[in-house]
Formats: C-alpha cells, sequence, structure tokens
C-alpha cells in the first residue's frame, strides 16, 4: 500500500505519524512511504533520515495526501487537510469527533475511512492507542499544575510539594484511569497529598492497591466532587467515556467555591472537558482564568515532548497501522479492535457514541460496509 505521512500543522504540534524507525518496518513490509518535506523536524528526524529508511520525499501535503492510500497522523485533519481527504482513502490518526461536528462533517463529506486511535481497543478492554499518550500528559499535566501555580503565572505561590514543615499542595484527580494513574504518580512522587476519584469500583481498587495507601480513593458523587474540589489547590480533570463527549463534572458552582489562584488542569478537553468552564487552549497560549481560578486546557498536551511521545504512540500504532497496510479495510472489518476505531467508515459515522454525542445519524459498521 502507498502510506502517507503529512507534516502535523495545529498550533504547536510537533509529533510525527511515522517516526524514521516505524518507516522502515513498512517498508520492510514491502509498503511505499511518502513523507512531506520536515514532518519530523520536531523529534530531530530529518528529510535524509527518512530517506536512509526507505521514504520518499514530497514537498507538500497536497503531494502526499493525492499519492497515498493510507494517510498516517497524529492530530485531527484540519480543515485544510479534510479537503484533501477522498473517498477510499484510509485516515489513520487521533481525531476526538466527539466535541467537533465541523470535523465530522467534513470526514463524512470526504467519504473517507477513519480509524480513530482513540477508540482502537484491546483484549483486556483497554485503549492501546491512547494510552501512551494518556501517560505523556498525566504526568504532563502535574508539570503544568506546577506552572500555573506559580505566583507569577496568577497562581496561589504554592509549590506542589511543600517543604519540610509547609503543607504541600492538595490534588484531586477526577477520573482515575492512565491520565489519572500517572498524574497521581508524578503529584506522589513530588510529595502532594492527592485524591483519586472515580466511578468504577474495580478501578479505585486497584489504585487503591497500587498507590498502598499514598493517596486517597473516593466514588465520584457529585457530593465528593464538591467537597474535593472546595479543598483542592489543583483538580486534574481525566474522565473519559470512550467516544462520547466528556461528561461535566465540576459546575461552575463548584469552581466559585476554590481559593482564588488554584488551578485546574483539563486533560479530557479533547472529548470537550468535563469542567462547565473549560475550552480548549493551546500551548501558544495555555491558560485562562474563571472566577480566581487558572485553567490550562490545552488538548495536545503531548505534543510539547514529541521525541517522547512521537515514540512512544509509533511503539502502539506500528501493528495496527501495518494490518491496515498489508490487507486495507478487511483489517479494519475482521479484527474487532481495529474495528472499534472505525469512527467513520466511507462517509458514514460508524461510532455509536461519537454520532448521539453530535446528534448525527449512526451508521452500524454491518449496514455501513454491505
Ligand atoms: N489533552 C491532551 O493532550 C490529552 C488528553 N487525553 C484525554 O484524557 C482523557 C482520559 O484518558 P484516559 O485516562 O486514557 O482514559 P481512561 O479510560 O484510562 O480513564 C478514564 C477514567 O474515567 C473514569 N470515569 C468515567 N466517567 C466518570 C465519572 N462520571 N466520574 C468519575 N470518573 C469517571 C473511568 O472509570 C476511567 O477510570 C480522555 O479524554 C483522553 O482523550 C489523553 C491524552 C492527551
Ligand atoms: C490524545 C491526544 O489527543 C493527543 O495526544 O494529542
Ligand atoms: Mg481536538
Amino acid at each position: 500500500m502507498k502510506v502517507g505521512v503529512p507534516k502535523e500543522i495545529k498550533t504547536h504540534e510537533y509529533r510525527v505519524g511515522l517516526t524514521p524507525g516505524a518507516v522502515r518496518e513498512y517498508v520492510a513490509a514491502g509498503h511505499t512511504v511518502v513523507i512531506e518535506t520536515d514532518a519530523g523536524v520536531g523529534i530531530g528526524a530529518a528529510d535524509q533520515d527518512y530517506r536512509k529508511a526507505g521514504a520518499a520525499i514530497v514537498g507538500s501535503a497536497h503531494e502526499v495526501f493525492v499519492s497515498s492510500e493510507m494517510i498516517v497522523k497524529i492530530k485531527e485533519p484540519q480543515p485544510s487537510e479534510w479537503a484533501l481527504l477522498r473517498e477510499n482513502q484510509i485516515l489513520f490518526t487521533y481525531l476526538h469527533l466527539a466535541p467537533d461536528p465541523e470535523q465530522a462533517k467534513g470526514l463524512m463529506k470526504s467519504g473517507c475511512t477513519a480509524v480513530a486511535y482513540e477508540t482502537v481497543s484491546d483484549a483486556r478492554g483497554g485503549l492501546p492507542l491512547l494510552a501512551p499518550m494518556s501517560e505523556v500528559a498525566g504526568r504532563l499535566a502535574i508539570e503544568a499544575a506546577g506552572a500555573a501555580l506559580k505566583r507569577y503565572a496568577g497562581g496561589r505561590g504554592l509549590l506542589i510539594g511543600g517543604v519540610p514543615g509547609v503543607q504541600p499542595a492538595r490534588i484531586a484527580v477526577v477520573g482515575g484511569g492512565v491520565v489519572g494513574t500517572h498524574a497521581a504518580r508524578m503529584a506522589a512522587g513530588l510529595g502532594a497529598e492527592i485524591t483519586i476519584l472515580d466511578r468504577s469500583i474495580p478501578r479505585l481498587r486497584k489504585l487503591d492497591e497500587l498507590f498502598e495507601g499514598r493517596v486517597r480513593t473516593r466514588f465520584s458523587t457529585i457530593e465528593a466532587v464538591e467537597e474535593e474540589v472546595f479543598a483542592a489547590d489543583v483538580v486534574i480533570g481525566a474522565v473519559l467515556v470512550p467516544g462520547a463527549s466528556a461528561p461535566k463534572i465540576v459546575t461552575r458552582s463548584m469552581l466559585s467555591s476554590m481559593r482564588k489562584g488554584s488551578v485546574i488542569v483539563d486533560v479530557a478537553i479533547d472529548q470537550g472537558g468535563c469542567f462547565e468552564t473549560s475550552r480548549p487552549t493551546t500551548h501558544a497560549d495555555p491558560t485562562y482564568e474563571v472566577d480566581g481560578v487558572i485553567h490550562y486546557c490545552v488538548a495536545n498536551m503531548p505534543g510539547a515532548v514529541p521525541l517522547t511521545s512521537s515514540h512512544a504512540l509509533n511503539n502502539a500504532t506500528l501493528p495496527f497501522g501495518l494490518a491496515l497496510a498489508n490487507r486495507g479495510l478487511a483489517a479494519a472489518l475482521e479484527d474487532p479492535h481495529l474495528r472499534a476505531g472505525l469512527n467513520v467508515y466511507r462517509g458514514r459515522l460508524t461510532y455509536r457514541a461519537v454520532a448521539e454525542s453530535l446528534g448525527l445519524p449512526f451508521a452500524p459498521i454491518e449496514q455501513a460496509a454491505a
């Protein structure tokens, strides 16, 4: 198959869809790979490194899209990219369609088939192509919170870990999955006082075992969230209902109970955010303030550490991308885990939670592929 990788164009997005190492794997499997010039500069991979790995370099995104049967990216396609997609083309990338009706309509209009990294599943009920970036974003969330807590940044002027004799920051993590666990690990390492809230009791049990008493766990009710948000210096939003818009768990009235200069980091912003007051921001201008509370809501946090993130993501995407390149749409239809990634099939929305969140027609895959 002809596989193409354009340079990412979202603001401050420095990751790349295929690393030179991944290109070697595709080429070794008999595929042709086309890379847009400078696509790898953010990870220190020059065009020459891609040529050595067996790729051809072209001068524009247009040439990549025209010459490829499958496009491998990182971030959801931007408007100029929807316009280049076409029928019978496979798009393999993050999509986060639920909060993004314009993109959904753009993809449907193109007639392409789009496999979303964030809903591809595995045999253990996990999301293997979301997990590596959730690990990165969870860890970065505590760095972002630490930066925003600084006085000159508008924060309370609090050091996350405190010092001997002075209390540390109190951090509430709403959602104890991959993001929440990795945020808690970083926060625990710094010495913060941490509570993780989740709706899944098995998950809370697992966290209790993992942290051996170092973090408190709480079942996530309205009352529990209200109490924890009130007491917190930092709240991390890390819930997910796969494919769907994030539930709004922290309301504006809960927020107004927080101390001035407290910080929220809404990692779930790529699914619309779990705070009522969240709106997406970029690495260029990552924070804003509502009711005296600093909001950090960057939708592509891992893009700030592209070297770590591109390699971690390529490790996970490689077997699935190769399956698509080897067998085309048959791979997506026959492997239940890749099939779970099918958000758009030949222009129709085939992921129920996405269609329901958008209020657009849902076509079961059996029907769309018939
Ligand atoms: N902003 C960014 O750059 C990035 C954002 N993300 C996003 O972070 C979010 C979390 O991802 P993961 O941790 O991988 O998901 P996950 O599926 O591992 O964890 C989500 C957790 O939320 C819990 N949950 C669901 N509904 C809840 C509720 N009402 N109250 C409390 N807990 C609830 C689930 O039980 C689960 O434990 C996703 O939206 C993901 O797309 C991930 C990576 C980067
Ligand atoms: C998960 C996601 O949206 C990202 O890594 O940018
Ligand atoms: Mg987005």
